[in-house]
């Protein structure tokens, strides 16, 4: 049994999903108002901890816009003085200067609550609303606050400045294209280049979509409270969010699977799903032939490259046997590169593709456990990506593999196939294998359960948040990555650990989507270490595959 932290962290949920978790708790009779001083209440905490009140020397407010602390945006920190020498300074006193930005509902109920505490704690709070009317909860949180005399503006000019902002003016409840005053005052706000820590999500963004609607707040970071919302995941949304964590504030999981199911359709990958996917232990007794057979389908004369670093990417995953069919011309090259694999040297066509597979005698498709075609093919190779979607074998199709499924037809290409298919589009291939679907710019979630609905296939869309659909309407989606990974070769590695992982577990009852959601986390989880330790410029394919060896091994559950 997980634990309720580590079952929360899986959620993902909707904005009319989290209306209705929420209306499922105030009908059991927890008071509006306490829950929002409990949310804030812990909002305000978080905040003291990234910016603490610091000692500033001299007279008070000076009012400079641009001076003040210089929040380092994505990056959390402590926050230093900016004054010269406070310690020294006769006239010290304690101060942070925060801007409190709030909108017309709970969000900026919410930031009143903060605007409360941090104006108790200690910290010179403004506030800025442009807004006239406000929900009866929130018009009372700011009635109370103006009575103590915090300074309330209407104007952002007239707002004084500000060490950091805290962002309230939408939560969840944004619904429409923001008008333009408001979204001049956002552009404004965001030029000051202030940290900003937005409370639920940044302003300005859709909270299922993640889309922009307008413009929306830059944020330095964001604290999305209770579940993670459906918008913060989908790559449109990055841009803004900073940093982002999760306030957990004991939402009761019974009301989460009343609203969900017991099976979230949406979820996040953790390194606790992730692990649990993986074939380890290995049983005591085995033999390599029970450890899984993966055959590799790739490279041409053209694209030698990509049939090595998909086979490293195999052979990281730690398959039993590996066999790599590539044209003959390859073979030398590929058995140099990977000894203990078996290299099936094919026939090439006049352009150095693969022309027909040639197994080994007494050696035909159903010898493997699974197959993984398609990097560096080329489009010449045709014939063996119809042989191979013709079989009755676990296939995982990647790069021109998917290029030839378009040109064949991907949607009643695919309905034929009874066995198991793994696509891993990015969106390019993506909008080539599927022009009638959603579009992925859009929303990324939604195109990618359409595709897997329709071809009966779990189809991986790459991204800066990887989305995995299976054909029932699951989601896996990969929280953590970095853009160390776009380089060329990176998706081979990826097509390669799959392979193997699915070789491995192919006969084990695990679902085909946890251990596509394994091998997307492995493989970034890999990136960012391999990151950390040569900068996002540090790490091209091949080095991401000796990264690969190691990465479990950090995770610290
Ligand atoms: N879900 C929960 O359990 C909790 C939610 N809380 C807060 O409540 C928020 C949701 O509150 P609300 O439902 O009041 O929604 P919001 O505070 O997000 O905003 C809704 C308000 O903005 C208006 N609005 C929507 N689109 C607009 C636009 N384009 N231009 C101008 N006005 C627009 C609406 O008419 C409504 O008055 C959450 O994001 C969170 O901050 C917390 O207070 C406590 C717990
Ligand atoms: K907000």
């Amino acid at each position: 049994m997980q634990n309720r932290q580590e079952q929360i962290s899986q959620v993902v949920v909707t904005a009319g999903q989290m209306r209705d978790i929420e209306e499922r708790i105030f009908a059991a009779g927890m008071p509006v108002a306490a829950l929002m001083e409990k949310v804030a209440g812990l909002i305000a905490r978080r905040i003291q901890e990234i910016y603490p009140l610091f000692e500033r020397g001299g007279a008070g407010v000076q009012g400079c816009r641009g001076a003040g602390v210089q929040g380092s945006r994505g990056v959390g920190g402590e926050i230093t003085s900016s004054s010269p020498s406070s310690s020294s300074s006769p006239l010290l006193f304690s101060s942070s200067r925060v801007g409190i930005l709030v909108g017309p509902g709970h969000n900026g109920g919410d930031a009143l609550v903060v605007a409360r505490e941090l104006y108790f704690r200690g910290y010179e709070v403004w506030i800025y609303s442009p807004f006239s009317k406000f929900k009866e909860l929130t018009s009372q949180h700011l009635q109370y606050v103006r009575s103590l005399g915090i300074p309330y503006y209407q104007d952002i000019e007239q707002l004084p400045d500000c060490d950091f902002l805290v962002d309230g003016l939408f939560g969840f409840g944004l619904e429409r294209t923001l008008t333009d005053s408001i979204a001049a005052a956002i552009n404004q706000l965001n030029e000051w280049d202030k940290p900003i820590i937005s409370i639920d999500l940044p302003s300005g963004l859709h909270t299922d979509t993640g889309e922009v609607l307008g413009t929306a707040i830059r944020a330095t970071h964001t604290f999305c409270l209770g579940l993670w919302k459906l918008g913060l995941l989908q790559d449109q949304a990055l841009d803004y969010l900073g940093k982002a964590e999760l306030i957990d504030f004991d939402i009761p999981l019974a009301d989460v699977q009343a609203v969900l199911g017991d099976t979230p359709k949406i979820k996040r990958i953790t390194p606790a799903t992730a692990l649990a996917t993986l074939p380890l232990p290995r049983p005591p007794v085995t033999h390599k032939y029970k450890e899984g057979h993966l055959l590799l389908i790739c490279g041409s004369r053209r694209y030698a490259g990509g049939a090595i670093l998909t086979a490293l990417g195999a052979r990281s995953s730690g398959v039993g046997m590996l066999s790599i069919a590539v044209p003959e011309s390859l073979k030398p090259l590929l058995v140099s590169h990977l000894p203990e694999a078996l290299i099936v040297g094919c026939p090439e066509t006049e352009t150095g593709a693969i022309a027909q597979l040639q197994l080994p005698e007494k050696t035909d498709l159903s010898s493997f456990n699974a197959i993984a075609i398609g990097p560096g093919l080329t489009k010449d190779a045709t014939a063996i990506v119809q042989e191979v979607i013709a079989s009755d074998r676990p296939l995982i199709i990647d790069a021109d593999g998917l290029n030839i499924l378009a040109q064949m037809g991907t949607i009643p290409t695919l309905q034929k196939r009874q066995a198991t298919t793994i696509l891993t589009p990015h969106t390019g291939e993506f909008q080539r294998l599927f022009p009638d679907i959603a579009d992925p710019k859009l929303d990324r979630v939604k195109a990618v359960r359409e595709a897997a609905a329709q071809t009966g296939a779990v189809v991986l869309l790459k991204g800066a948040r990887t989305a995995i659909a299976n054909p029932q309407g699951l989601v896996w989606i990969n929280p953590e990555s970095t853009p160390a990974l776009a380089r060329g070769g990176s998706g081979d590695v990826l097509t390669g650990l799959l392979g193997g992982l699915l070789a491995q577990v192919v006969t084990k009852q695990i679902a085909v989507e946890n251990i596509v959601a394994t091998a997307a986390w492995w493989h970034s989880q890999a990136g960012i270490l391999a990151a950390e330790e040569r900068t996002e410029l540090g790490v091209d394919a091949f080095t991401l595959t000796q990264y690969l060896k190691s990465s479990i091994l950090f995770i610290k559950l």
